[in-house]
């Protein structure tokens, strides 16, 4: 089968032919670079009209020259259509800059119609993803996709990719493009910050993770801060490098725990970053997670990767006529039908638990939940302890949960961050349980080497054992902790644990607050996590609601919808 891609959602004026016998691909690209300053939508459009005949070109006659190699639907009349051997012409459909994306939608009829052979509209997002896992090989990845108006972690699951976690306001590369802007360099700024990274050493900027969501707009200003009172633009590129990647190696890391998946695959421009591809690289060797990048060709915007997502969902049947070939500018990844992996493997197959031997001194005696002495999740190693294992006398069921240190981060970014998350979860564990929410006690905290002593608490987490009960609980919980003004950070279904009771735990991301936007923001990263790995979330989604309603702010309510529909692609 042979695919004709076309792209041209932003800057990249792309077209490509694939072709699935020796699944070779050949992309001829030519991009927009704006005379100054960011994008101009209007002037990026006219260049896609200018410069995508050009390539549709190129790419046909490559076509037309190989095409003994595709002989199984080509004929050798030089006047038919079919002279290139071409199947169906795909093309991105969204997201992306509106008027980028008419002249697309313009361009992929036209050739659709010369050349006689079905449309598909494919998503430029899942495109992203799905070049990383069929180069790979991988089966059901973690995606991490890493591009210029975008930041989202997806997975398969129940016939979608699903996000597991995105930005709450600008792409990555955006926010990197707008810093360097906000100096005087030229667009693209992605590339330049990281070449300047290399002299720089670390300075203090702001570290914002929501569960597996995460913000990039407090990191900017503060950038942009930065260097208008004169701080080395070195320092403060490196140190946006480590800020920024090492917040999307985190949430990564957080999917892969939550998921049980040891797969992960990078997509998007900013996916061609050294920095960001070595720290990814380090948190899944850690893990013993397989970790795989596509070519830089395959990262950046390119009509490759619509040409080879086209293939496959023309394999599935999912041609569009011309009627519904409209452009989407915000077309979201999760509103894909996945009928191409129809039946295969959810990205949560794997969601029994992690665990690892137990170490000398941990007890044979766990409750069904905790299969071994020891669980290593996302951020910490908890082991389960004897009385006898500390030097002061503990009561019997007891674990000490010891944050590890992470080699994909900085050294003092990373002292930083497990000390205070350290603290933050000993002060806030015992401030919910005053508020009326069973939580572990807190036996002992050392900031110093990011150590907890707690209560054992519960049978199981609750992603073994979700019920409706359960989160109808959780849901009472987190509006009581939000009726004290404290917030969870992170309640996703690793962070609950279930019993006889059903208690929060792991309060690492918790904060004091006021503000109905970060209550909203809690449950949200609980409904994401119960979207993204149950098999029947409606119910569950609906017990989330019920639950807190029950006892708290209906206003909370109502900013989850504003949260869960607010456009992220600026
Ligand atoms: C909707 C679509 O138009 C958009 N595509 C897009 O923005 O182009 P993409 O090629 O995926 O990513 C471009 C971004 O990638 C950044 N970038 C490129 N090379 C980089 C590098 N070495 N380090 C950091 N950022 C880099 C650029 O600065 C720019 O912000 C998207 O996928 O979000
Ligand atoms: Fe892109």
């Amino acid at each position: 089968m042979r695919v004709l891609g076309i792209e041209g959602t932003a800057w990249a004026a792309s077209a490509a032919c694939y072709d699935d016998t020796g699944d070779s691909v050949f992309i001829e690209s030519d991009p927009y670079q704006p005379d100054s300053g960011g994008i101009h939508p209007r002037e990026a459009a006219e260049h896609m009209g200018e410069a995508l005949p050009n390539v549709i070109d190129s790419v046909l006659t490559h076509a037309a020259e190989t095409v003994d190699d595709a002989a199984d639907t080509a004929t050798n009349d030089t006047d038919s259509p079919n002279r290139y051997g071409i199947d169906c012409v795909a093309f991105s459909q969204g997201p992306g800059l509106g008027p980028c994306l008419r002249t697309v939608g313009t361009a992929a009829r036209a050739a659709a119609q010369a050349l006689n052979v079905p449309l598909v509209g494919v998503n430029h997002m899942v495109a992203h993803l799905e070049i990383g896992r069929h180069q790979s090989g991988f089966d059901s990845p973690v995606c991490l996709n890493a591009s210029g108006a975008n930041a989202h972690l997806l997975g398969y699951h129940n016939g979608r990719y699903q996000v597991l976690g995105e930005t709450m306001d600008t792409g990555v590369g955006n926010a990197l493009d707008k810093f360097t802007r906000h100096i005087g360099w030229e667009h693209p700024g992605g590339p330049k910050v990281e070449a300047a990274a290399t002299d720089g050493e670390l300075i203090d900027l702001p570290y914002v993770v929501k569960g597996m969501d995460f913000s990039f707009s407090g990191i900017m200003s503060a950038a942009k801060d930065a260097a208008d009172e004169g701080e080395a633009i070195e320092d403060i590129c490196f140190s946006l490098q480590e800020h920024i990647f090492g917040m999307l190696t985190e949430v990564a890391e957080r999917a892969l725990s939550l998921t049980g998946t040891d797969e992960l695959v990078l997509g998007g421009g900013v996916g061609q970053n050294a920095r960001l591809q070595s720290m990814l690289e380090t948190m899944c060797e850690e893990r013993g997670a397989a970790f795989d990048v596509p070519d830089n060709r395959f990262l950046r915007d390119n009509a490759g990767m619509i040409a080879v997502l086209g293939a496959k969902q023309f394999a599935a049947g999912q041609t569009i006529t011309i009627e519904d070939s409209t452009v989407d500018p915000n077309f979201r990844p999760d509103e894909v039908a996945v009928a191409w992996r129809e039946g295969e493997q959810s990205v949560a197959c794997g969601r029994g638990g992690e665990t690892a031997s137990p170490t000398d001194g941990a007890t044979a005696t766990q409750s069904a939940g905790d299969r071994h002495g020891r669980q290593r999740g996302a951020e910490a190693v908890v082991d389960i302890i004897a009385p006898t294992d500390c030097e002061y006398e503990l009561p019997a069921r007891c674990v000490r949960k010891h944050r590890l240190s992470k080699a994909y981060r900085h050294p003092a970014l990373d002292t930083t961050l497990t000390g205070e998350r350290t603290t933050a979860e000993a002060r806030l564990t015992s401030e919910a349980r005053a508020a009326g929410v069973p939580t572990p006690l807190v036996w002992d905290v050392d900031r110093e080497t990011a150590t907890l002593h707690l209560q054992h608490v519960g049978e199981a987490d609750l992603a073994e054992r979700l019920t409706t009960d359960a989160i109808t609980t959780v849901g009472n919980h987190l509006a009581a902790i939000h009726n004290a003004g404290l917030v969870h950070g992170d309640p996703t279904t690793r962070n609950v644990r279930v019993g006889d009771r059903v208690w929060l735990i792991d309060f690492g991301l918790g904060f004091h607050s006021g503000h109905i936007e970060d209550y909203a923001m809690d449950l949200h990263v609980l409904r994401q996590s119960l979207a993204a790995t149950a098999d029947d979330p409606a119910p569950l989604l609906d017990a989330v609601s019920g639950g807190y309603t029950a006892v708290g702010d209906t206003a909370v309510i109502d900013r989850l919808a504003t949260v869960e529909d607010r456009g992220r692609y600026q």
